[in-house]
């Protein structure tokens, strides 16, 4: 008997782990594959490697094997390290519910108190007639696809596709980009829209939006990609049209867990509908990042020590980071969203052609706060070499309830991104003056 098993040895089932025999828990990790998951061998870390080595890289192929040699270097320690934790054992197999409490792996049947299923996603293949005769890229095959081929179109305008299109471009393969829908990255700022927009252009990357409907065929070697905005043809074709959950080989049926083709149903503490069993990354979660994954299993790791004080998820002060040569970072709200959900809202920002991009040759800065009534800020995105950086600045603030014109009490070095923040903060101060003083 233990006291929790884990189905799924990625972002999530690995901090979940670590947490809790690093509390004394005695643990059973159950990996089907690698230990590491999907970022680790398919998603953040080859594909950050990759935006990496197409600076330097003349070639696909050679840029493909300095990725991979970085995904080696951090999935193979993943084994040893899980082996330093006396009280986890770990089983490689596919792990199925018998029931609320026992899993089966491998032919054995292993019993639980506490079950975390932490079982990620998958590339959700959209039905597009064709496609099923075809050679095609996700993903999970992207990385691993050796030869130096010289064009490819890129089905969905989503994070995915943002993210390769550029390395690839600068390794002179010709890119298109299909989306169904006549706007990418919808939960952006226009400005984010605008600025991509602009970047593929000079990039003389093709963006196609309002390609409703698709066929697909082979075409000798290559395929090609019929559809109500014009046809398109390339070598290869790559699928990032979102994610579908890893529900199917659970056997779920076998327990009361609610679930649908989005998930597993959980509530604020990352409880299923059978309370001993929690449910945390990709597979129950709407944000599908590993440091959510990581965080949530960190929230699973206290109520599974504490369970009569148990803590909720906050998804409140959630950052996440678009990679390339210039970073693309949000956290919390876009001003749209904030306007429907305040009555008042404040907004600060920088222009992308400030001060600081003159000073530093900078290709692009653009800052966006918003805050409530209150001062409180609610969300945040920038554009910029380290965006991702400054947004960590901001969410700090946010987790932490300060108020954004209390960035005055600091002295920032000029010309840090920070002292532009601070320059906003300036301005906030301000109208809280205005608002609250008589
Ligand atoms: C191309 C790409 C780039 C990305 N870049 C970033 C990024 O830069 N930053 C970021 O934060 N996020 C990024 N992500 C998202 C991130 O990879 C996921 O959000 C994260 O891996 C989810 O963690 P998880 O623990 O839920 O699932 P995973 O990491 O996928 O782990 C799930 C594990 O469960 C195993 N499994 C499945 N079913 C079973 C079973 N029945 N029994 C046993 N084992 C099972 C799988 O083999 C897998 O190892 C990226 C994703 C992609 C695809
Ligand atoms: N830097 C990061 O943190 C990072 C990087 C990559 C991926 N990820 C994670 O991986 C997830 C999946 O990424 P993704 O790009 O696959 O999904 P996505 O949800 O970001 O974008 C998918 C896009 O595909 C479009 N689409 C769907 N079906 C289509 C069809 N039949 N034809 C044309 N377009 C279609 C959608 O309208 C959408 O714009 C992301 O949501 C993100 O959570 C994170």
């Amino acid at each position: 008997m233990y006291d929790t098993i884990i189905i799924g040895g990625g972002a999530g089932g690995l901090t979940t782990s670590i947490g809790l025999a690093s509390a004394g828990k005695k643990v059973l990790l159950i990996e089907k594959d690698h230990l590491g998951g999907e970022c680790t061998w398919g998603g953040c870390v080859p594909s950050k490697s990759f935006i990496s080595a197409s600076k330097t890289a003349s070639t696909l192929t050679e840029a493909l094997e300095m990725a991979l040699k970085n995904v080696h270097a951090i999935g193979d320690s993943e084994l040893p390290h899980i082996s330093n934790f006396k009280n986890i054992d770990f089983v490689k197999g596919e792990g199925t519910f018998i029931d609320k409490n026992t899993i089966l792996v491998n032919g054995q049947q292993y019993i639980g108190k506490y079950i975390v299923i932490s079982t990620g996603s998958s590339p959700f293949i959209p039905n597009i007639k064709g496609l099923d005769k075809v050679k095609y890229l996700a993903n999970h095959n992207f990385f691993y696809e050796k030869g130096d081929y010289k064009s490819i179109t890129l089905i969905g305008a989503g994070v995915i596709s943002l993210e390769l299109a550029f390395p690839l471009k600068k390794l002179n393969i010709d890119v298109t980009i299909l989306e169904k829908s006549d706007i990418f990255l919808p939960m952006m700022e226009a400005e984010v829209r605008d600025f991509y927009l602009n970047k593929l252009k000079e990039a003389g990357i093709n963006l196609i939006l309002n390609c409703t409907s698709m066929e697909i065929e082979n075409i000798d070697n290559n395929i090609l990609i019929k559809t109500n905005n014009g046809d398109f043809l390339s070598e290869k074709i790559f699928i990032s049209a979102g994610r579908t959950p890893n529900i199917q080989s659970l056997n779920l049926n076998k327990t009361k867990i609610k679930y649908d083709a989005k998930g597993v149903s959980v509530d604020e503490f990352m409880r299923t509908s059978e309370k001993n069993i929690f449910a945390i990354g990709d597979i129950a979660s709407s944000f599908k990042f590993s440091h959510v994954a990581g965080y949530q299993g960190e929230i699973v790791v206290r109520n599974i020590l504490f369970p009569y004080i148990m803590k909720k998820i906050d998804y409140s002060f959630i950052p996440w980071t678009l990679f390339g040569d210039i970073e693309v970072s949000k956290v919390g709200l876009n001003e749209e969203d904030a306007h429907k959900k305040y009555k008042k809202t404040y907004i600060y920002s920088l222009d992308l052609n400030n001060e600081r991009s003159l000073i530093t040759f900078e290709k692009a800065f653009f800052l966006k706060i918003i805050c409530d009534n209150r001062f409180n800020i609610v969300g945040a995105t920038c554009i910029g070499e380290r965006a991702g950086e400054i947004i960590g600045f901001l969410q700090l603030m946010i987790g932490n309830k300060v108020k954004f014109y209390k960035v005055m009490n600091s002295v920032q070095a000029y010309p840090t991104y920070t002292y532009y923040i601070r320059n906003l903060a300036k301005k906030a101060y301000i109208d809280y003056l205005r608002t609250f003083l008589p």
